[in-house]
């Protein structure tokens, strides 16, 4: 489906030779999009629904890890202005959902593709001509490890960001806000989601079993009556193309970010214990104190941090994960329902249920 400007028969006039000059070149087609990040969990989920709808999908990706009809895979990482000049030619709309695995922790490596990268996409995004950038960027960019409860936009960003992952992603989103230009024909918009799951994440499911294969999931950490929104991965992508639909100069989402999830704040240690009991693990019963757990892991991180040079362990209960287990972090989404009629397609119930259904291979004794 490229749209290329249709060839002159003959040319009698000096229009017509700058019309034959710009046929040779992609036209930016709107149904015309890449998704960078399109090999990772949500991209591919992103780029099957835009396949869906119609659109012409370019993957940009520092990895391949399927194939598709329809789709062109081009390789490369997104700090490399040339590789990703090549993937832009003939879009109109760019989706940014790739960032490194907040499990990382690697302070240079966030700061390279996270912030840097992210120049350089909106840099060549610009020469390219893409006129809709649409980031994904994370409702953590608030979250400073206390309670948050029906969060709004507005609220400022974390000042004491949790982890690198979180600073970077403030940093990234800021970014690609400011880049908003009317006048300069680029839009942009921020779409802001939290605890992202669903058949194929290789992040909650995976070390949710992992963890409880290991024996540590019998801990409920403080009272477990925290609440928490997780969203199902459809929700995501439906918010994503909402606002890419939406992105237009007269709308009011230019520049703005966007909260998306389920829109059903669930206690965590409940969807916790829904996901492992549907996978035939038992749930969590005995009860911790929220600031012991939380102390003994930022002593735990500190100790890998200061043993990296001579021994590598990633302890599985980080100060991230502790205060996102023991807190309330939930947010609201009017601003979305108002200005893009958003709305979750995937109640949490059926999520849960698609998505335990979908890891035959992560139940107990498989
Ligand atoms: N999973 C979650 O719960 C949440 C995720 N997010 C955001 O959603 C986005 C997608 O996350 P997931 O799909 O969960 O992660 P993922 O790890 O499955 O996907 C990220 C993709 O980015 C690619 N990538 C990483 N570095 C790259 C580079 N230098 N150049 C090109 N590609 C590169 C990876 O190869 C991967 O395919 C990320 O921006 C993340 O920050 C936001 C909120 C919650
Ligand atoms: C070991 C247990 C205490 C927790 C196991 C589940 C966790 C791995 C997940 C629970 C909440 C998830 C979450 C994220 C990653 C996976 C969890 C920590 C994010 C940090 C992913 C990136 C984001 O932008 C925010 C997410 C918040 C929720």
């Amino acid at each position: 489906m490229f749209s290329v400007f249709s060839l002159p028969v003959c040319l009698p006039t000096p229009t017509s030779h700058l019309q034959f000059i710009m046929a040779t070149r992609i036209r930016p087609s709107s149904k015309r999009c890449a998704v960078i990040g399109g090999s990772g969990f949500l991209g591919r989920h992103l780029v099957e629904k835009l396949l869906g709808k119609g659109y012409t999908v370019s993957v940009f990706d520092i990895r391949q890890s399927y194939e598709l009809p329809g789709v062109t895979f081009h390789q490369g990482d997104l700090c490399d202005k040339q590789a990703l000049l090549t993937a832009l030619q003939g879009v109109s709309l760019v989706f940014h959902c790739a960032s490194p695995a907040p499990a990382s922790d690697d302070k240079a490596l966030f700061q390279r593709v996270n912030i840097q990268g992210t120049q350089t996409v909106l840099q060549a995004c610009t020469e390219a001509g893409v006129q809709k950038v649409v980031l994904t960027s994370s409702a953590s960019v608030v979250f400073e490890g206390t309670d948050i409860k029906d969060g709004r936009e507005d609220l400022p960003y974390a000042k004491k960001p949790i982890d690198y992952y979180t600073e970077t992603k403030i940093e990234q989103e800021k970014l690609v806000l400011k880049a908003c230009d009317k006048e300069k024909g680029l839009l942009t918009v921020a779409i802001r989601p939290h605890g992202i799951f669903g058949p194929r994440d290789p992040q909650l499911v995976p070390i949710l079993v992992d963890t409880a294969r290991r024996g540590k999931m019998k801990f409920i950490i403080g009272d477990g009556s925290n609440l928490v929104d997780f969203t199902f991965v459809d929700n995501v992508v439906h918010g994503h193309i909402l606002a890419a639909e939406s992105l237009r100069p007269e709308s009011p989402i230019c520049g703005k970010a966007y909260h998306i999830t389920n829109d059903e704040p669930v206690r965590f240690w409940d969807f916790m214990s829904d996901i492992l009991v549907g996978l035939g693990y038992a749930a969590p019963r005995y009860h911790l104190p929220y600031t012991l757990v939380y102390g003994l892991a930022l002593l735990l991180w500190l100790l890998s941090l200061l043993l990296r040079p001579l021994v590598s362990f990633k302890p599985t209960f980080t100060p991230m994960r502790v205060a996102l287990a023991g807190t309330h972090h939930f947010y609201s989404c009017s601003r979305a329902k108002q200005d893009m009629g958003y709305k979750p397609v995937v109640g949490l119930k059926d999520g849960i249920r698609r998505t335990v259904e979908s890891y035959p291979h992560l139940r107990h004794g498989a």
